[in-house]
């Protein structure tokens, strides 16, 4: 049976590094395809996924948790036939939830070993709120407090009980007999998404549950959130500087930035990656598309409006928003 791994987590917590440092470190020895569900239309994500792995399926226009379930299983069922893999990880993008994902694929018969949902710890209280954030931690029965590298040890205390009371008022259950469906969790710690190996061994592989799919009313909760995004190209190759003034003006809005940007200081393109005001930069190898830019957060609009205007080097699409 192929086992399958579902890592779910709010947008920039760490699961597309954790996912990238992980299968280096305990899966170099198996085959391994990895199914990315974005945000959005663009494959930032995908490319870095690429860049270390050879079975990657980019998944976007949508979220595979509500609008885009048939062409999930549909990825999955190509994928399967294609490439035979042993082991099937799913990353949802950081704004859905695990649990439609999980159905969809005990309905294709993988088994699933865990339910991942990775914690920000230094961003936590920024995003503790957002009902999607809340149902990810309910769908979860590994939680993986990552980012532990920038909280002192009473910070991370204060999120891990911060967690626990989300976990225990939104840990789903079956509506029909009102039993929880995941019946325990573990917490974990984590930095740059190492986990220790126990954690993919299936020790928390979750029982199979049988005839729930129409029980689970939060369906198209992308109808509900508030969290958009608006894509932006980069005229020309910039300097490296450029790109750090604008992610210093971003407005508090604003709170996730990725993209892939070709600059006239570094060899090859840069992976921008900000989150709550925290940036890093990565070199990419093989990218040839356009240089993009990809803001996300609550009614960013106006927002992107005023800085395409302010730096003259971005520029919006002009008949392209998704979400
Ligand atoms: N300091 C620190 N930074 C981290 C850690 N884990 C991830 N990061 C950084 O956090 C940023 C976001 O990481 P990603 O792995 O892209 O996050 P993601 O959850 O896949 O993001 P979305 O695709 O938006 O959902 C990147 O700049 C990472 O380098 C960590 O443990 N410590």
């Amino acid at each position: 049976m192929i086992q399958s791994f579902i890592l779910t987590g709010f947008l920039g917590v760490g699961k597309t590094t954790m996912l990238t440092n992980t299968v280096k470190e305990h899966f170099s020895d198996k085959k391994v395809a990895i199914i990315v569900n974005e945000f959005g239309d663009i494959g930032v994500d995908g490319n870095i996924l690429k860049n270390v792995h050879s079975e990657v399926l980019e998944i976007s226009e949508g979220c595979i948790c509500c609008q885009l379930a048939q062409e999930f299983e549909s990825g999955v069922i190509e994928i399967m036939n294609k490439y035979n893999p042993e082991i099937i990880f799913v990353e949802t993008s950081g704004a859905s939830e695990p649990f439609p994902i999980f159905l969809s694929l005990q309905n294709l018969g993988i088994s699933v070993e865990g339910v991942i949902c990775v914690v920000d710890a230094k961003n936590f209280d920024s995003y503790k709120e957002n009902s999607t954030a809340k149902y990810q931690i309910g769908g979860s029965n590994i939680l993986v407090l990552n980012k532990t590298d920038l909280v002192t040890e009473d910070e991370l205390e204060a999120v891990k009980k911060d967690v626990i009371e989300i976990k225990e008022k939104y840990n789903i259950k079956n509506t029909l007999t009102g039993k929880k469906i995941f019946n325990n969790y573990v917490i974990n710690q984590a930095q740059q998404g190492i986990v220790h190996k126990e954690v993919f061994e299936g020790v928390y592989k979750v029982d199979e549950i049988i005839g729930l799919a129409k029980e689970y009313e939060r369906l198209d909760h992308t109808a509900q959130d508030s969290i958009t995004q608006k894509v932006v190209y980069l005229k020309d190759d910039i300097a490296f500087s450029d790109v750090d003034a604008v992610l210093k003006s971003l407005p508090k809005s604003i709170y996730r930035v990725k993209g892939v940007v070709k600059t006239k200081d570094v060899p090859n393109p840069i992976v921008i990656n900000y989150a709550f005001g925290n940036d890093s930069y990565e070199e990419l190898e093989n990218y040839t598309e356009r240089s993009i830019m990809i803001f996300i957060g609550e009614s960013i609009d106006d927002d992107v409006n005023l800085l395409c205007e302010k730096f003259d080097f971005l520029n919006l699409p002009r008949f392209r928003m998704t979400k």
